[in-house]
């Protein structure tokens, strides 16, 4: 797991830091880091055109330093400055090592750094740099720290950012690398160490899964298990009017670890058609016993879903809410109150803005997140490029896998069986709604290699992506 820490959290393990370490070190540890990161970026330093955009912070003189390392191998390194003031010693640097200033982009370059904003950006870019991006050479970018533009702490985008193929960041994840619509500007985010790590204390402001936790949480067949004992999910999914979100549902559940699939609801004869494996009712009270619930997809709002999904809440065991579930829930919060077992919501925004008195996630997607499952004491998986997943106990995550083309219709009946299915299986709760966004973000991708996507193709590819990274089954 990798964490993200806000702009005050890395300040204050920076001094600490700082405190025992001569003046400028950190500094030119991070420009080294930059410097090779640039390197690779070129395939040849020497002879090579690097053009860097400089803010007036620490940021443009990270820049600067790595600019002088590349100027002594042979770079043509240009200046572009973008404030008054910079960096003044990193400038001396790099115009002692052949660097020099110029007033606009070249025509060409081999590569673009953005030192503009780090940490200390406010959000947002100033009208001359946003000329200036306009006016870029085509070349890869290389941004320094963060992608300039982006809002540091919440990954909002206020405006135009830099949209960087490779950010390098120091000394930890900051949440604009990974949560919101600012990640998808960083590219690929490469974090280099400066010694950071034993001062950054305190909780993370989001942690970031890696395929290793997913492993390690994800349930195999143990030989003294039976279909019993990995678990079995109740699944209440499709109507008479949407039988194909059940079957969606029932093949992401169906890839998931547990052992037994009882659905529930006006699709049983579909169901059975498709999945001779599962079980079907035409009710949720006569489904017999499950470790879990996942209610929701195509499952309608009128009365008889309402009392569906009220016998279902009443069950203690998890519950998967999604989709009309939680437009139901919206309209009486009170569903919950009684419930001691685990709740989890899987909103998107408008999903969202229903539970939440009408207001949508906002700029800060993690903060949104982190309030509804607060509000309602569960875990919330809220869906987005990045999908967010916060406890009721403060922890937030936030998913690195994805594809945009996981936006197509039925794709989220897929993941509310597949998470649904992580429950049964008797993971703990935030992290079943990880490891679900992760595997569907990964399923996703996958699908994608294949041409358009749909959702029968993210379920499809949901069992390939599971053997590869939990090993066969
Ligand atoms: N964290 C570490 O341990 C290390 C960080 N390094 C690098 O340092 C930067 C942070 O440097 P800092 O100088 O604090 O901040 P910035 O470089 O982001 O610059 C902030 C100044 O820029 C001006 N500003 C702020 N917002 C804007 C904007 N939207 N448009 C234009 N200008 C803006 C503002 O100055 P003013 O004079 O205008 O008020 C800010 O003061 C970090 O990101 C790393 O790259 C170290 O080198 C290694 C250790
Ligand atoms: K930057």
């Amino acid at each position: 797991m990798r964490s993200a820490f806000t702009a005050v959290q890395v300040r204050a393990a920076e001094g600490a830091l700082m405190a025992r370490l001569p003046e400028g070190t950190l500094m030119q540890r991070a420009a080294a880091g930059l410097a090779r990161r640039a390197a690779l970026m070129l395939s040849t330093v020497y002879g090579s055109t690097v053009l860097l955009l400089i803010g007036t912070g620490d940021n443009g003189g990270d820049a600067l330093y790595a600019g002088a390392i590349l100027a002594r191998r042979g770079a043509r390194v240009l200046v572009l400055p973008l404030a008054d003031r910079v960096h003044a010693a990193g400038l001396a640097a790099l115009k002692a090592a052949g660097g020099r200033v110029v007033a606009a982009p070249p025509v060409s370059a081999d590569l673009v750094v953005d030192g503009m904003l780090g940490i200390g950006a406010r959000p947002g870019l100033r009208d001359d740099a946003v000329a200036v991006l306009a006016a870029l050479p085509a070349a890869p970018v290389l941004a320094v720290d963060l992608p300039s533009g982006v809002d540091v702490d919440t990954g909002a985008l206020p405006g135009p950012s830099v949209s960087a193929d490779v950010t390098v960041t120091f000394g930890c994840l900051k949440p604009a690398l990974v949560a919101g619509p600012a990640a998808a500007r960083a590219g690929l985010v490469e974090l280099v160490d400066i010694g950071l790590g034993p001062y950054l204390d305190g909780e993370p402001y989001v942690r970031v899964p890696d395929a290793a936790d997913i492993a390690a949480v994800w349930r195999h067949p143990r030989p003294e298990d039976d279909k019993y004992t990995r678990g079995v999910l109740g699944l209440a999914a499709g109507s008479i009017r949407y039988p194909g979100a059940a079957q969606l549902a029932v093949s992401g559940a169906l890839a998931g670890p547990a052992g037994y699939v009882r659905y529930a609801g006006p699709a049983a004869a579909d169901v059975r058609g498709r999945f001779p494996e599962v079980v079907t009712y035409d009710r949720a009270a006569d489904t017999g016993r499950v470790q879990a619930w996942t209610i929701g997809p195509g499952l309608g709002t009128d009365s008889t879903a309402t009392s569906e999904l009220r016998s279902m809440l009443d069950d203690p065991v998890p519950a998967c809410l999604d989709a009309d579930a939680l437009t139901i829930l919206a309209r009486d919060p009170a569903l919950l109150a009684a419930r001691e077992a685990p709740t989890v919501l899987t909103p998107h925004d408008r999903e969202y803005a229903r539970l939440n008195d009408g207001e949508a996630p906002g700029a800060d997607r993690v903060a949104a997140a982190r309030h509804l499952a607060e509000r309602y004491d569960a875990v919330v998986l809220l869906k987005g490029h990045r999908t967010v997943v916060a406890a009721p106990d403060g922890r937030a995550y936030a998913n690195p896998t994805g594809h945009a083309a996981l936006s197509t219709a039925g794709s989220g009946d897929v993941l509310a069986g597949l998470l649904g299915s992580l429950l049964a299986a008797g993971t703990e709760p935030a992290m079943a709604a990880v490891a679900a966004a992760y595997l569907h973000g990964l399923a996703g991708a996958r699908a994608a290699e294949g041409g358009p996507v749909s959702a029968t193709r993210v379920a499809a590819a949901l069992r390939p992506v599971v053997r590869d990274l939990t090993g066969p089954a």
